[in-house]
């Protein structure tokens, strides 16, 4: 026998209701079956709300009562066949008699005793079953309505009656002897010995069918509902949380009691008692196989699922007296059980000096007044504290008997949390190690649920949530770059990069879901205004896990914001030079506030756009290595300028084309004045571990000295052609000595110099072509012959690719 429960979703309309039909139909096919059915969608509510309405004396409450019974009578017309409809009709009719009856005796007396709201809620399932049995009687299948309050015996606990099971048990095995068909039965209800209507409480028809499948001994429980199982999170909260396959009953008992509201625990008491399988399914997802609920534990993953509960406070007892009185933590227990207040979380520090109490948040001054009372005279005495209570918290579980086996979770748990700026307020572990909680902020929790998700579920694909400032030239590449890699990155790394905040100069916008790529999302005057203040404040309020911004900007305003954006745990991907070339107090301090947080602050663009001469370093130098020289090519646009001035080209012309193929700074004359190469010598001196500021650096500049002053990037454009000539002669001079001219950057002996050379034809530099760079790091150990990097060192997607390269890198560091 197998007993198949279906929820108020799954009847709530008639198109559901065809759809539970055809899965009793394949059942019928290959079991013996009994079916419980829950009030169809929304009844109950509907039922109370009218018993409310009428106690209030609100004669609206009739309108309601006539939508209710069309509803039923709408069901009864399009699930059953003309000739069939008279004698359901009859009895829909008379049961809506009935109600008129009693809602009417409430408007008089103006009395809802909650006696009587369970005999009023019992009208839905009494209902729901007597029409979905005689509509399948209607398809030729031999159908026996049941009553649950003839066979399903209760305390007179109204509204969460307790079963006796002795009584019950035998009820319904003598009721499946004596009467054949298939049993269409009503979940959630019972009575009294005297014949007094009681209701089963939360989740009462998942309870109706655990009550049969345990008194029949059933081979399993079947309960369907509108998800396919129990997720290993709440996907509302938890994009990528999928079906669990299997649960241990304990498991599933320590989910739901943290939050997954697709079983509740007391429901599968009788099924458990039996050890008879439950099988989570949905309606609308038949073929899904949603989760087993069984006796076994099964080996694999380390945990099983991640609950939460939101609106949790925690209330605080401490004091000296507490170390003395053994007695304490019962006297707590004791005055919280009185006040009937709920314990959701206990932890007490060894040194027994307080204890801490997780409570819902509207029990919580309620738990704090009674133990109070309960400790007046040692408050008064000053023995102990007053109790403090904190809101705003939420309670965070990862479930899973696996925990027991294997060392580990409550580490993967805490570097989780902690890497990702969250701040745990309580914890507690049983022994049983089947659950660790943790108390957290409540503003915290998506992002928590997020990286514990991601850190406990490794298969499933890690989010990287981008806000991007800056979206010219680099910015742009890089948008488009990963739109084109977004399905190999999910594939082959199973990262998927969102990006959920953009900027730029003039425009913000966010994302809740991440901005559509293809094509990338163009920011507009519909959108706010920047604000980079806001623009911060709001990425923080998103508070994703695994967040990176990204700056693709020259600015100074947005590199001096570095320092906030690492504070609050958020990682940053920037080719902007800005920061790491500021006072070298600067430098260092952001270095060591991205250590402190746990955080990646990444800048191989910096110098040299993609070419990997930042990570060389860093590893030159981890590794032991001296740096005694470094002599290099760093500006792609002047060797562009120059090479390109061998071609015969005028200088103006040609800084306009370097401009134009995206080599140049925003401001071309950032590069003619060797502010460019300045500052990226002086960042690879800081990488080399030297002590450099910015004046240490001596700099010829080749913007002459009227175009310095132009207002305007064309101003200085228009200016800048009046000194083809002295280029041109320059170059001559340098072609008679059989020479080239390149802008080069040297460092050596805390000696930083930038600036035109006219070098011989044989020098490695010479045969630089177009945007190349080329470094040489002379070392201790590339002593004799120096370490060459080479390669194009300016442009839009050389310089994208390595800013796409630092965030997948972030994007890996965050899954170790
Ligand atoms: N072009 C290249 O080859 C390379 C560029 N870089 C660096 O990349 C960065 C970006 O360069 P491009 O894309 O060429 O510049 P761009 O001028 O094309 O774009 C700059 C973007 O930043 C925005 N912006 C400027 N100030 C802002 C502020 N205060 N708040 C918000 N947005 C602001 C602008 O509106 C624009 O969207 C620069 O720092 C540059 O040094 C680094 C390596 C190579
Ligand atoms: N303007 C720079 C590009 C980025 O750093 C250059 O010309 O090399």
């Amino acid at each position: 026998m197998k007993i198949i429960k279906f929820g108020g979703s799954s009847v709530a309309n008639p198109e559901n209701i065809r759809k539970v039909f055809a899965i009793l139909q394949d059942k019928l096919k290959q079991h013996e079956i009994a079916i419980v059915f829950s009030a169809f969608g929304g009844v109950t509510e509907s039922l109370l709300t009218i018993a409310r309405l009428a106690r209030e004396g609100d004669q609206a409450y009739r309108d309601l009562l006539q939508t209710l019974e069309e509803k039923h009578l709408d069901i009864v017309r399009q699930l059953i066949a003309v000739q069939n409809q008279s004698t359901v009709m009859t009895y829909v009719k008379v049961r809506f008699k009935e109600l008129e009856d009693l809602f009417h005796g409430i408007f008089l007396i103006k009395e809802n005793s909650s006696r009587t709201l369970d005999y009023v809620a019992s009208f839905g399932e009494r209902l729901s079953a007597f029409i979905l049995a005689e509509a399948m009687a209607g398809k030729g299948i031999k159908t026996q309505f049941v009553d649950a309050r003839d066979v399903i015996r209760t305390n007179d606990r109204f509204g969460q009656a307790r079963v006796d099971y002795e009584v019950t048990n035998a009820l319904i095995k003598d009721y499946f002897l004596k009467n054949d068909g298939v049993k269409v039965i009503t979940g959630f209800i019972a009575s009294t010995a005297k014949g007094e209507t009681t209701t089963l409480g939360r989740s009462g028809s998942d309870y109706t069918a655990a009550i049969f499948a345990g008194a029949l001994e059933a081979q399993d429980l079947e309960i369907w509902t509108d998800v396919s199982g129990v997720l290993t999170s709440d996907p509302k909260m938890v994009y990528t949380a999928f079906t669990i396959p299997q649960l241990s009953y304990n498991e599933a008992m320590e989910l739901s009691h943290f939050g997954a509201k697709v079983i509740f625990p007391a429901t599968m008491q009788p099924a458990m008692k039996k050890n008879i399988p439950i099988y989570i399914k949905n309606t609308f997802e038949p073929e899904n196989p949603g989760t087993l609920i069984n006796g076994e534990v099964s080996h694999g993953a380390l945990i099983k699922g991640i609950s939460s509960m939101s609106n949790i406070s925690i209330v605080t007892v401490q004091g000296a007296g507490l170390i003395e009185g053994g007695a304490t933590v019962s006297r707590v227990f004791r005055a919280l059980a009185e006040a009937k207040v709920n314990i959701v979380l206990i932890s007490q520090a060894s040194s027994e000096h307080s204890i801490c109490l997780a409570i819902k948040t509207h029990e919580a001054f309620l738990a704090k007044e009674s133990i109070e009372k309960e400790f007046f005279y040692e408050i008064k005495s000053g023995e102990m504290d007053e109790v403090s209570l904190l809101h705003g918290l939420a309670t965070i579980a990862v479930v899973g008997e696996n925990m027991k086996q294997n060392p580990g979770a409550s580490g993967r748990m805490f570097r989780a949390l902690g890497r990702n700026n969250v701040n745990v307020a309580a914890i507690a572990q049983g022994s049983s190690e089947l659950n660790i909680s943790a108390v957290i902020p409540q503003p915290d929790l998506q992002k928590a649920l997020n990286a514990l998700h991601e850190a406990f579920f490794l298969s499933e694909n890690k989010v990287l949530h981008v806000f991007l400032v800056g979206t010219g030239l680099i910015g742009q590449a890089l948008m488009k770059m990963i739109a084109s890699q977004q399905n190999k990155l999910l594939k082959d790394n199973e990262l998927d990069v969102q990006i959920h905040g953009l900027a730029n100069s003039r425009f913000m916008a966010f994302h809740e879901d991440g901005f559509e790529l293809k094509p990338a999302y163009q920011l507009s005057d519909k959108d706010e205004p920047m604000d980079l203040e806001k623009f911060i404040q709001k990425m923080e309020e998103m508070n994703f896990s695994n967040s990176v911004f990204v700056d693709c900007t020259a600015s100074q305003d947005v590199a001096d914001a570095y320092s906030r954006v690492l504070e609050a745990k958020v990682a940053i991907v920037t080719p902007n030079k800005r920061a790491n070339s500021g006072s070298m107090d600067q430098y260092r301090a952001l270095k060591r506030i991205a250590k402190r947080r746990g955080v990646k602050f990444l800048y191989e663009t910096n110098v040299a756009a993609g070419l990997p001469v930042i990570n060389t370093l860093q590893d030159l130098m981890l590794s032991g290595d001296k740096v005694i020289r470094i002599e290099a090519v760093l500006s792609g646009s002047m060797n562009f300028i120059f090479s390109e001035l061998e071609n015969g080209a005028p200088f103006s012309e040609v800084v306009k084309i370097a401009k134009d193929k995206g080599y140049t700074e925003p401001d071309p004359r950032d590069d003619l004045s060797g502010m460019d190469v300045a500052r990226k010598i002086l960042i690879l001196g800081r990488e080399a571990e030297q002590v450099l500021e910015f004046d240490d650096i001596t700099i010829q500049s080749m913007v002459p000295a009227d175009c310095q002053h132009a207002a305007t990037v064309p101003e200085f454009f228009e200016k800048l052609s009046g000194h083809d000539g002295d280029f041109a002669k320059l170059l001559r001079k340098a072609g008679e000595n059989g020479e080239r001219l390149r802008f080069m950057a040297t460092l050596e002996d805390g000696k930083a110099k930038v600036g035109l050379k006219s070098l011989p034809e044989s020098h490695p530099f010479s045969s630089l072509k177009g945007s190349d760079n080329m470094i040489l790091l002379t070392t201790d150990r590339y002593h004799d012959r120096p370490m060459i990097i080479r390669g194009p060192g300016a442009g839009a997607d050389v310089t994208a690719a390595g800013v796409f390269a630092d965030v997948i890198r972030i994007g890996n560091y965050t899954r170790e």
